[in-house]
């Protein structure tokens, strides 16, 4: 596929460009009036129109040549942080937020995490696979080209080793990377309410080794809160996780400062995710370190939480992504382009950082960089065509519309 006449191809990073730390996020390159070759699945080519030879032209058939006037063209959003597989959304719990209920005392009471595991033991696999199948293809649709999924509403070995079988399957239904992380520590089910180290046992003899053998996960995720998992039992957590081969990607500070970016770090966590509460030993910890800074802007506009410091954490040198934390508790949306929006408007990132933020910091949180996340020769052909758009801040700026006209996977329109 040839696309011409693009009005600006975005984020055209040295394909060496693996991940992008502190002030280099605001490094967007974008290349005006460009054409792209799509071959193979891959990026093949790309450049000034004034470069494109004849030769190229005549090879492509209308049906394969697609003008691109007055719109951008991106690579696809990458999403690393979703819990996209679950029975049943918790819109009884909306009204309790709207009444002033806090996530800690809607959780408290039966419900959050909890609520979601009741529903998702009763819940086929089959039918498990279909909602978050019509979760995922909305996704896409709004240019999402690389995603993360967490168990972690299973909370037994039985109903967690179901949950990644569906996300296996995921994997193998749609044509974009999908990487799938182990969440079991994500609350003590009612069972071991008063038996903590049972549940961590259970984890770490049943579960890991089940999960191991049939290989369902990439990364190993501990909900490390006050009332959720302690420091210690989350250092006990990824150390048994590591002898699986499974590296860390944590939920850190989403309520208090925890020690879980600390703790994360130490373990060398792939990201550490959400930090909406943080202070300086959290910048300091992360500004030297490999250890990406996930924020997920939707669950702080959900829950009505401090958003996190972003801007401390560029200007600390950090290396900071954003992502959705789509899940029918805290984040009921998988909208990446709302997320660069409250990138902006929140976060205080320029649409250029928040931009980066969502497409290659994205990638390489999910350590698929190599192969995703910029436009770069080589890279899988995952990209999607803007609307008309007058300037490339436009998309963050008309938030809550979407400006997607066109998702192109593997080099080839998606209509699903
Ligand atoms: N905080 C932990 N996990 C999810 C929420 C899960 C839920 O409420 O169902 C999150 O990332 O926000
Ligand atoms: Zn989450």
């Amino acid at each position: 596929m040839l696309i011409t006449n693009i009005k600006g191809l975005v984020g055209v990073h040295p394909k060496e460009k693996l991940l992008l730390r502190g002030q280099e996020l605001a490094d967007l390159p974008v290349l005006e009036n460009a054409w792209i070759l799509l071959e193979d699945g891959l990026i093949k080519d790309f450049g000034t129109m004034d470069s494109l030879s004849e030769t190229i032209k005549s090879q492509y058939a209308t049906h394969d040549k697609h003008s691109a006037e007055g719109r951008y063209v991106f690579p696809s959003w990458c999403d690393s942080h979703t819990h996209i597989v679950f029975a049943a959304p918790r819109e009884e719990e909306f009204a309790l937020k709207i009444a002033g209920k806090s996530y800690e005392e809607i959780a408290a009471a039966g419900g959050g995490i909890l609520n979601s595991a009741r529903k998702l033991q009763d819940a086929s696999e089959d039918e498990l696979f279909e909602s978050a199948s019509a979760r995922l293809r909305d996704m896409i649709r709004q240019g999402t080209g690389a995603v993360e999924i967490k168990s972690g509403y299973g909370l037994s070995v039985a109903s967690e080793l179901k949950m990644l079988r569906v996300i296996l399957r995921l994997k193998q239904a749609f044509p974009i990377p999908i990487k799938a992380t182990l969440l079991a520590a994500h609350a003590y089910p009612q069972a071991y309410k008063n038996d903590h180290a049972g549940y961590i046992r259970l984890i770490t003899e049943e579960l890991l080794p089940a999960v191991a053998k049939e290989n369902l996960a990439d990364y190993m995720d501990v909900f490390c809160e006050q009332g959720f998992f302690s420091i210690s039992e989350t250092d006990e957590l990824l150390s048994a996780a590591a002898q699986y081969g499974l590296k860390p990607k944590i939920h850190a500070n989403q309520l208090s400062v925890s020690g879980g970016v600390q703790i994360g770090v130490q373990h060398h966590a792939v990201s550490v995710d959400h930090l909406e509460e943080t202070d300086g030993s959290v910048l300091a910890c992360l500004s030297s370190s490999d250890t990406i800074a996930t924020l997920l802007p939707s669950c702080s506009f959900y829950l009505g939480i401090p958003f996190a410091n972003a801007r401390g954490l560029v200007n600390a040198n950090a290396i900071v992504a954003l992502a959705t934390d789509y899940n029918p508790g805290s984040t009921p949306s998988g909208n990446m382009n709302f997320v660069v929006s409250l990138g902006c408007i929140k976060l205080k990132l320029q649409p250029q950082e928040a931009i980066n933020a969502c497409t290659l910091n994205g990638a390489a949180a999910m350590e698929l960089s190599h192969e995703i996340g910029s436009i770069a020769i080589g890279k899988r052909a995952n990209l999607f065509i803007t609307r008309p758009m007058p300037s490339l801040a436009f998309l963050p700026y008309s938030f809550g519309q979407t400006q997607v006209e066109t998702v192109i996977l593997n080099g080839e329109i998606y209509h699903g």
